[in-house]
């Protein structure tokens, strides 16, 4: 950077005196265009349950998701991220539930495109819904560190991700972390006719703690149990790993590459765009947004512009796009001009 004559030649509050000079010089800007909003489907008719641990967020069934749906499309949020809560008696060992094509996402996923076609749909591929141990791949039986096998979980991903293309999912999102993954996941949609079905790789996604409330909301905590995902997910303290980690997703054929969780993790996001000039994306994950609605709910923050300030943020460490909680919320304010 060109040296900058010191004061008083030069004072920086003059640009900052009036919002017209403000705005002139603002260099990132969120838009209702970088929005991805997450919600939680459950079986049956006319359900709506709260999630404790994140205020604002319900799991609902189909009917109340298509009128969510129609909000964010009468919004302009881009697209939806649908996460599955799956009754426990169709979780197993095998994650079968996971490629049944009458299962609930697939038919989610059908309503969804039949009902509103401009309205993306991004679907998670990953075991950790449908598995009675909650990992997000298989685990060899009786072994006793229960670990999770790469090669076999891809073959059981490669399923999950053609049944949602079937069914119409835009996107797929590998959120498990198994190597290889995309490469088997684009050969499964390539070979069954699906060329456009795009790829949302959840390539750095690290093992956090701020995973919690998302957790409850699926209902895989408790099958979680005092298991981790230390063996699959990144470690919070590597960043060179997550350069490593995009590109052999961009190597493997991934169209859109995500960093979680997000406001701890700006500078992986900083580096991915600027070292490797791909669409990124942030996942702002659940325990980011329950963070911030508990400082709110006790009047220890201003929620709406802490939740803005937050998004901008990625925005100005280079994220494309943006998964956030906050999506409705946030396309509310940006309407409202905030
Ligand atoms: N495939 C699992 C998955 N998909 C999205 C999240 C977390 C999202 C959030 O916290 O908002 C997780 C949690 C995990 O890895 O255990
Ligand atoms: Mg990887």
């Amino acid at each position: 950077m060109r040296p900058t004559p010191a004061f008083p030649v030069t004072r920086m509050r003059r640009m900052r005196r009036d919002e017209f000079s403000r705005r002139l010089m603002r260099e990132s800007v969120l838009t209702t265009d970088d929005l991805i909003y997450p919600v939680f489907v459950l079986e049956g008719q006319d359900r709506t349950e709260a999630v404790p641990s994140m205020p604002g967020v319900s799991r609902v069934s189909l009917d109340n998701l298509l009128r969510v749906a129609e909000e964010a499309q009468t919004l302009g949020v881009p697209a939806l991220a649908l996460f599955p809560v799956i009754d426990a008696a169709r979780k197993s060992d095998g994650a079968e539930e996971a490629w049944n094509p009458d299962g609930l996402v697939p038919r989610v996923v059908q309503a969804l495109k039949e009902r509103f076609p401009a309205l993306g749909v991004i679907t998670d591929v990953a075991l950790d819904p449908y598995t009675s141990h909650g990992q997000d791949g298989l685990i060899a039986r009786d072994d006793p560190r229960a670990y999770v096998m790469n090669d076999e979980t891809l073959e059981a991903l490669a399923k999950q991700a053609l049944c949602h293309a079937q069914a119409g999912a835009d996107v797929v999102a590998p959120s498990d972390m198994m190597d290889g993954r995309v490469a088997r996941i684009r050969a499964e949609l390539d070979a069954g006719g699906r060329i456009h079905t795009r790829i949302l790789a959840y390539s750095a996604k690290y093992a956090s703690s701020f995973y919690g409330p998302f957790r409850d909301a699926v209902g895989s905590a408790g099958n979680l149990g005092a298991g981790n995902k230390y063996t699959y997910q990144m470690d919070p303290a590597n960043s060179d790993e997550a350069i490593r980690e995009v590109a052999m997703d961009i190597a493997e054929g991934a169209d859109m590459f995500m960093v979680k969780p997000g406001l701890p993790y700006l500078d992986i996001v900083r580096r991915v765009k600027a070292e490797l000039q791909v669409p990124t994306y942030v996942y702002q994950v659940s325990g980011e947004y329950a963070m911030l609605k508990a400082a709110a709910a006790n009047g220890w923050l201003d929620g709406k512009a802490c939740a803005m300030e937050a998004l901008l943020a990625f925005k100005r460490a280079g994220a494309d796009g943006i998964l956030t909680y906050f999506a409705l919320d946030a396309a509310r304010w940006l309407k409202a001009g905030a």
